[in-house]
């Protein structure tokens, strides 16, 4: 199973999200349409379908760079509840760039401008050898 299974992005998972990141500079972006299957409490999407996004964006930003990594933290703030039908855009970019550890800032954002949840992430790079053990690279 390789990554075209990712819940976030692959194309071949059936109950993945199917989000396409696009890159501008250093920064990633995509669009969002929140329907039933995503909801937590009635009309509000999960705060986990949420997070998966922002976690899944702050690791394109490394990714982009040719960077692979793992989230060892990502702290949410989640400001205002996401309605089914509603189109949110999310983006992520990086602060703080060191050989080890990227600092990767993430928003949501609804189609009106509404700020709906905001994000930092710590995004460990993986070296080779943690790749293999992972799996990582037998799996492209
Ligand atoms: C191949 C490409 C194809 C692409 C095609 C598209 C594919 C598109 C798929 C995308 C997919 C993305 C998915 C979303 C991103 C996830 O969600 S990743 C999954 C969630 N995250 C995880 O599962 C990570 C689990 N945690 C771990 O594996 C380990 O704890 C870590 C984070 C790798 C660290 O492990 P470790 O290296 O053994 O840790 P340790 O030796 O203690 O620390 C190493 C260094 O890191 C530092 N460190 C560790 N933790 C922290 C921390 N929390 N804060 C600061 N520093 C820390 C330590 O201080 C240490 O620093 P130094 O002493 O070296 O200076």
């Amino acid at each position: 199973m390789g990554y075209d299974y990712c819940f976030v992005c692959g194309d071949k998972n059936p109950h993945g999200l199917h989000i396409k990141f696009q890159q501008d500079g250093d920064s990633v972006w995509a669009e969002f349409h929140c329907e039933e299957r995503h909801i937590g409490w009635p009309n509000v999407q999960h705060g986990g379908i949420t997070s998966s996004i922002l976690d899944e964006a702050s690791a394109y930003v490394p990714l982009n760079m040719g960077l692979v990594t793992v989230t060892a933290e990502l702290n949410i703030s989640f400001k205002s509840p996401i309605r089914v039908g509603e189109t949110v855009r999310v983006e992520a970019h990086p602060t703080k760039t060191t050989k080890r550890l990227l600092l990767v800032e993430a928003s949501l954002v609804s189609d009106k401008g509404e700020v709906k949840a905001t994000s930092k992430a710590k995004m460990l790079v993986l070296s080779k050898e943690k790749q293999e053990q992972m799996g990582i690279e037998a799996a492209q």
